[in-house]
């Protein structure tokens, strides 16, 4: 059974209460998983605090970054473990959480301890009406205790991207990871026993959302600020249930992103990027691209060049280095997909390729897969276009002008990243500027410097965290002035 993490002790819910945790690749029941409520936040929010008044808060900073460093080396030293856990409940294949989840789970810690080992801090002097002089510097103190609700999507890279900087600047945490994926943050909690983390400092509460664990970490009075990835309507809500204690929000939410191939590309990069870009873990990243928008005199032969791509990527066991596709991950997410597959059909898309669910051999025909899809055909305000569909699919549509493709592109209520494809440099620098989106690639796709501001405009996200953008969000800044 998965169980809380409390205090720095394996506790079950005091209800008793459980649900499933379902690996996606077969259907079958990986464990229970305990379910928390009001009570169980309550106490991770007290021994929290307790550690922030305590050893964690009391603890000397480059001491802290070294254990925070030598969390990051326990991930390394159980890779195997992480990777099993990663792969058990997402279904992902071991090609792309072993490049990407696990490794970048332990860089972030690594990352942000070695940033804030290095923080400068500001000072500035001035001149005073009376001929003298006054200084003032600035102190950084933590923010409190910060919850952390994370998505199931890139379970232990999006984790560790907010407990890097959040246990950096000195805060103490209470995570929710999501109900689908509680496997590496459970497995994260022997690792921070193991290295000496101090208890209260990383609490884990298992459970849902509304009238659950999450909910209550959102109306709890003692934490202080709060760090979410996922659906923009559940960012919506969390913003509306935080407003009382009136918490510090960081918000990295949903998107429609569009790609944006012009003719002048190199065509085998643009292929083999957008592949990536729609396709990579079923879908299942909001960077993922769902609208992209070709230039005519290269549109049919993109069209057949992804759908031979999209035909040739391979479904089945996870651990083998072939498999290049995973189920989506969940019955409900399938079921959703699978409605927007129908909704294309009924909105008038030509299905290129896909667009129903693989025939699988078992154990895999009990699991989560559906078949990548192509559309092309769709009205530029079908719902297909709009929505965030999160699954393995993009629409393409043909463009003959520049303003026409940034246009498209900027036509949408999200704006989270974009993707250009061009070997044209003036065009690619201005293109990227008028994209309304808050990250643009260029020529490549999830390329990231861990330096630079990550989030999204409009219904993507609220603020940005990257670098010192995450040390100011997870730090209270102290202005001291003293006349000289
Ligand atoms: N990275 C992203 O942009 C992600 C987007 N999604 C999108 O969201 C859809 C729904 O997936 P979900 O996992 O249900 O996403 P979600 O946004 O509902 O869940 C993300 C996290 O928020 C928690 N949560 C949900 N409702 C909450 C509430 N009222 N208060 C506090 N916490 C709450 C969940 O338990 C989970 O830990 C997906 O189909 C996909 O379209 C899902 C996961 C990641
Ligand atoms: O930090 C990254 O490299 C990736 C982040 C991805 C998400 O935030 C997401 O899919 O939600």
């Amino acid at each position: 059974m998965f169980k809380h993490f409390i205090n720095g002790e394996f506790v079950p819910s005091t209800s008793g209460r459980t649900f499933d945790n379902i690996n996606p690749v077969t259907g079958e029941l990986v464990g229970k998983v305990a379910e928390g409520g009001e009570e169980e936040v309550d106490r991770a929010v007290a021994a929290a605090q307790r550690a922030l008044e305590g050893p964690w808060g009391t603890m000397p900073r480059l001491e802290r970054l070294d254990l925070l460093e030598k969390v990051a080396e326990g991930i390394e030293a159980r890779f195997d473990d992480f990777l099993a856990a990663e792969i058990a409940d997402t279904g992902k294949p071991k090609r792309f959480a072993s490049k990407v989840d696990i490794p970048r789970g332990a860089a972030n810690l690594k990352f942000f301890a070695n940033l804030a080992r290095n923080l400068e801090s500001q000072s500035y002097t001035m001149d005073t009406s009376d001929g003298g002089k006054a200084l003032s510097y600035v102190l950084r103190e933590p923010v409190g205790v910060v919850g952390v609700i994370s998505p199931w999507n890139l379970p232990l890279l999006l984790l560790t991207w907010k407990l890097g900087p959040a246990l950096a600047m000195g805060n103490t945490v209470v995570v929710k990871p999501s109900e689908e994926t509680p496997g590496t943050a459970t497995l994260l909690g022997e690792v921070f026993d193991e290295v000496g983390v101090p208890p209260g400092v990383y609490n884990v509460v298992n459970g849902l959302g509304p009238n659950s664990a999450g909910e209550a970490i959102t109306r709890h009075p003692g934490i202080s600020a709060i760090t979410f990835t996922g659906e923009s309507r559940t960012g919506q809500i969390i913003q509306k249930a935080s407003a009382e204690s009136l918490k510090s929000l960081s918000f990295e939410l949903g998107g429609k992103n569009p790609a944006l191939i012009f003719a002048d590309c190199d065509f085998d990069a643009a292929v083999a990027g957008t592949t990536r870009s729609v396709f990579a873990n079923c879908g299942q990243v909001c960077l993922c691209s769902e609208r992209v928008y070709v230039e005519r005199p290269i549109f049919d032969d993109f069209v057949a060049a992804l759908k031979e791509k999209a035909e040739d990527l391979k479904m089945g066991d996870p651990f083998d280095e072939a498999t290049g596709f995973g189920p989506l991950i969940s019955e409900e997410h399938r079921q959703k997909v699978l409605s927007y597959y129908e909704l294309a059909r009924e909105e008038g898309a030509t299905v290129v390729t896909g667009g129903g669910i693989p025939e699988l051999d078992a154990p895999y025909s009990n699991g989560f897969y559906v078949e990548p899809t192509i559309w092309t055909g769709l009205a530029d305000d079908a719902r297909c276009m709009r929505e965030e569909v999160f699954g393995p699919v993009c629409h393409i549509r043909p463009f003959d002008t520049d303003d026409e493709a940034i246009a498209l592109a900027n036509d949408s209520d999200y704006g989270l990243a974009a993707a250009i494809w061009t070997q044209n440099l003036e065009r690619a620098h201005k293109v990227a500027a008028r994209v309304e989106t808050g990250m643009v690639w260029l020529n490549t796709w999830f390329l990231r410097d861990l330096r630079t501001p990550f989030g999204g405009v409009k219904l993507s996200g609220v603020g940005r965290e990257g670098g010192m953008h995450s040390l100011d969000f997870y730090s209270e800044l102290k202005t001291v002035c003293t006349k000289l």
